[in-house]
């Protein structure tokens, strides 16, 4: 990353790469720019003050809280939450609508299912990072976006436990929607009540499907994903590499080492015999890549509407032919 911002200065002012907080006061104006990999990325952002007022970090519209607003905490315009209810509706519906492509073409056998079941696992979660530039700049609406995993994790809990049945969902992401057993642990860095909720909600649900003891493979690698997703959504989301990094790298990197190593993977590791070096470096290799697209995908979102806000020299493509 310290090399991307070198070769490319304008990452270094991208909102989605370096956290920028920007105060006005009624005389000064001040910027923080913290380092790239500081924890202090991790830390909650500073409670504003009565002559303090934030002014979003916008991709696309940037917006000032106006200091004669009623309210000194920045709290999400109705415009915001309509914004992102919306689109936390259309996801989940858009999650839905994946499921039930991939369920379609398995049942009319046009793929066999250990593919069908990793492209699910590609797309779902590289689709749901490509699509939180729709929701607002507002500070909620990394809980709106993580609604999405959420309803998903609910759905796999429901079925895991066999409360109710989705035979689409289990034929799209099971290998062969048979039972398995459960077992996990969650522990991680955490930054608001919300997120340390969320975490004692997952630790009890954990300890309860641990006591179940008996319980379906969506329990296993599908909710790990979607608490993954979960996770970096809440904790990372659109301002930090961290969380694009490590989704690239589960969603896209781990997917795409099944298919290659399924197909080419004849050479296995000397310590492990389930996987292959074909797997393994593909794996890196088109994490690695896929993780440089997504950067480059936030980074050209933040410079379109530079471009649109600021002085045509700084675009990447006129950049490119200048
Ligand atoms: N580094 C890797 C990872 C995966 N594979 C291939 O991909 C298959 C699935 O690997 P993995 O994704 O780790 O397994 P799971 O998804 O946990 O389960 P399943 O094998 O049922 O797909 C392996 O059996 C192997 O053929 C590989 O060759 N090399
Ligand atoms: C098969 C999987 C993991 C095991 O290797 C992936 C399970 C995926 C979930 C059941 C569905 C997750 C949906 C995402 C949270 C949102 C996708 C949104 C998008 C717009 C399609």
């Amino acid at each position: 990353m310290r090399l991307l911002c070198r070769a490319n200065p304008s990452l270094r002012h991208n909102p989605y790469l370096v956290r920028r907080h920007v105060y006005t006061t009624t005389t000064t104006t001040t910027t923080t720019e913290l380092p790239l990999f500081s924890s202090a990325w991790l830390t909650p952002k500073p409670a504003p003050s009565v002559h303090l007022h934030l002014l979003d970090r916008a991709p696309f519209v940037p917006r000032l809280r106006h200091p004669s607003s009623s309210s000194c905490i920045p709290r999400a315009a109705t415009g915001d939450i309509i914004q992102d209810a919306g689109a936390a509706a259309a996801l989940i519906a858009g999650a839905y609508g994946l499921v039930f492509i991939f369920d379609f073409l398995t049942q009319r056998n046009l793929i066999p299912q250990s593919l069908s079941r990793k492209l699910v696992h590609i797309l779902s979660g590289l689709l749901f990072m490509v699509s939180w530039p729709i929701f607002s700049t507002s500070t909620e609406a990394r809980y709106f976006a993580s609604l999405v995993p959420f309803v998903n994790c609910s759905r796999l809990v429901i079925y895991g436990l066999s409360l109710a049945s989705d035979e689409g969902l289990i034929k799209s992401v099971t290998r062969e929607g048979k039972p398995e057993y459960f077992f996990s642990f969650l522990s991680h860095h955490f930054q608001s009540i919300w997120i340390h909720l969320f975490v004692i909600v997952q630790i009890l649900l954990v300890i309860l499907l641990r006591y179940f003891h008996a319980c379906r493979e969506l329990l296993r690698g599908p909710l790990y994903y979607v608490l993954v997703l979960i996770l970096c959504a809440l904790v990372f989301w659109r301002e930090s590499p961290v969380g694009v990094i490590s989704l690239a790298m589960m969603c896209g990197g781990d997917g795409i080492a099944d298919i290659i190593g399924r197909r080419f993977g004849s050479s296995k590791l000397p310590y492990n015999q389930q996987k292959s070096w074909a797997g393994s470096i593909s794996m890196f290799v088109f994490g690695f890549l896929i993780s440089i697209g997504m950067l480059y995908y936030y980074s050209v979102l933040f410079e379109f509407w530079f471009l649109a806000h600021c002085p045509v020299f700084f675009s990447p493509f006129l950049r490119l032919v200048l």
